[in-house]
This record gives C-alpha cells, sequence and structure tokens, in this order.
C-alpha cells in the first residue's frame, strides 16, 4: 500500500509552513517541514564556525547531526538533545541555510532523513523540492508562491509579531537574494514540479488557500 504524499513547495513567505501545518492537521497525517532540516544544519555549522566554503567540514557535520522532531501544534527541533526551536526563524539562519543547501553533496546526506517522514496514514512536506526531487512519486502536488513585495510584508509583519526589530528593505533584499539562490543553484533548484497545481497566494487569505489545498486531496 502507498503512503499518501501531499507536496507544498514555492519560496520564502509564501505561506508553505502555515498551510501545510493546517492541511495536515485537517487531514491527520504527518508534518514535513523540510526547510527546518537545512535550518539545523545552519545552525550547526555556524555553533562551530566553520567557514561556509568548507564543504568536507559541512558534510561532516550534516553526516553526525543528531535532530528529533516533536511535530506537535507548534514544531519543536532538538539538535544533539538541545531545543533550537527559537533560533530556527531568523533570517541569518535562513541565508545561511540557503548556502548550505546549495551543496549537492549535503542533499544528498539529508535525502534519506526527510523520505522517512513518509508514514501512514499520509504526509504533508513543505519544501522548495518535495514534489521534484524528495517525494517525485507525490499523489498531490502544490506549488505555492505569492509576489516578493507581499512574501516580504508577511516575514516583516511576523517578526515584529514576535517582538523581533525588523527592517522591510533589507528583508526584501534578503528574501529576492534568498529566491534567487534557490532558483539558480544547480542540484533541486526552486521549480514548480511537474503535476503541481500553483497557487499564487498574493490576494487570498490562508483559510483560501486551505480550502483549494483541502478540495485538490479530497476530489482525487
Ligand atoms: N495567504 C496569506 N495571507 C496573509 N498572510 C499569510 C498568508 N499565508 C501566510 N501568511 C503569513 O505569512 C508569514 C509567512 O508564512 P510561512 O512561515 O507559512 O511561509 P513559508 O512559505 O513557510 O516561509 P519559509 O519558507 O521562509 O519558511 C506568516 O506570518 C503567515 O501567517
Ligand atoms: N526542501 C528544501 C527546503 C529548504 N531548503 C533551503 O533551506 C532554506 C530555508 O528554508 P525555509 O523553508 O525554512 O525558509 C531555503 O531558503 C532553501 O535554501 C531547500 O534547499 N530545500
Amino acid at each position: 500500500m502507498s503512503i499518501p504524499v501531499l507536496t507544498i513547495d514555492g519560496p520564502s513567505g509564501a505561506g508553505k509552513g502555515t498551510v501545510s501545518r493546517a492541511v495536515a492537521k485537517l487531514l491527520q497525517w504527518h508534518y514535513l517541514d523540510s526547510g527546518s532540516i537545512y535550518r539545523s544544519l545552519a545552525i550547526a555549522v555556524l555553533q562551530a564556525q566553520v567557514a561556509l566554503e568548507d564543504l568536507a567540514a559541512i558534510k561532516q557535520i550534516a553526516e553526525a547531526m543528531q535532530l528529533e522532531f516533536d511535530c506537535g501544534d507548534v514544531l519543536l527541533v532538538r539538535l544533539a538533545g538541545v531545543d533550537i526551536t527559537s533560533q530556527l526563524g531568523t533570517e541569518t539562519t535562513g541565508n545561511v541555510a540557503s548556502i548550505v543547501a546549495a551543496y549537492p553533496e549535503v542533499r544528498a546526506i539529508l535525502l534519506q532523513k526527510q523520505k522517512d517522514f513518509q508514514q501512514l496514514p499520509g504526509l504533508v512536506a513543505d519544501g522548495r523540492d518535495m514534489g521534484s526531487v524528495v517525494f517525485p512519486e507525490a499523489e498531490f502536488k502544490v506549488f505555492l508562491t505569492a509576489s516578493a513585495e507581499e512574501r516580504a510584508d508577511r516575514r516583516y509583519k511576523q517578526l515584529i509579531e514576535k517582538g523581533i526589530d525588523a527592517n522591510l528593505l533589507q528583508i526584501t533584499r534578503e528574501i529576492e537574494e534568498r529566491d534567487r539562490r534557490d532558483r539558480e543553484r544547480a542540484t533541486a533548484p526552486l521549480t514548480v514540479p511537474e503535476g503541481a497545481i500553483y497557487i499564487d497566494s498574493s490576494s487570498l487569505s490562508i483559510q483560501q488557500v486551505i480550502d483549494v489545498v483541502i478540495d485538490l486531496v479530497h476530489k482525487n
């Protein structure tokens, strides 16, 4: 029996995490936030004070990385037994994640960790290459995006709500730079996977996007 997978790929701030968590909860399926794996590696690399050009050292860290996920209402991540959840969401972590994620060797090391999330009764997987590389056979595929201005605005509001000082212009620049890096890398670039439905959420509410995605699963 094949285990159903719904993949939700798209650029930063498109709403993938928010929508994936809600849909996984409604379907009572498991949830994979693949970005948090790359973000955890970024934290481990920063902690080890390794240069971002030192591929050999980064590969060693990726291979040895002991990660535990608690995917309840709020995602909790432990690295070597230490809760790193509060460090995951920063822009520095996201930017370093996108630099280490560009190494094909690093992606190969982290591939099986992601595949292991495919468990009954089903999986909602969010990231950049879920529908194209990690779960190419997925039954349901979504590409979720929004304009760069809208995504930067969402990220800005998210940071301000968390009490984190933020600068809209800087966030816009960082989002555009991360998009460029994720789209232009040679291995597993951000792309619309074959067979995915394309949703531009620039003028849709979170609930409207959730409804479209739930409909896709229920109608098939
Ligand atoms: N359709 C929407 N309308 C308005 N705000 C939204 C919408 N979708 C998501 N948001 C808000 O945008 C912010 C970013 O969403 P989220 O973290 O889910 O994006 P993401 O695609 O997972 O980003 P990343 O890839 O960087 O983790 C959140 O504060 C979320 O509440
Ligand atoms: N499947 C994925 C998921 C993420 N990445 C890289 O990690 C960065 C952070 O991801 P978020 O979804 O948490 O923002 C992202 O910019 C990508 O570079 C990836 O390569 N593949």
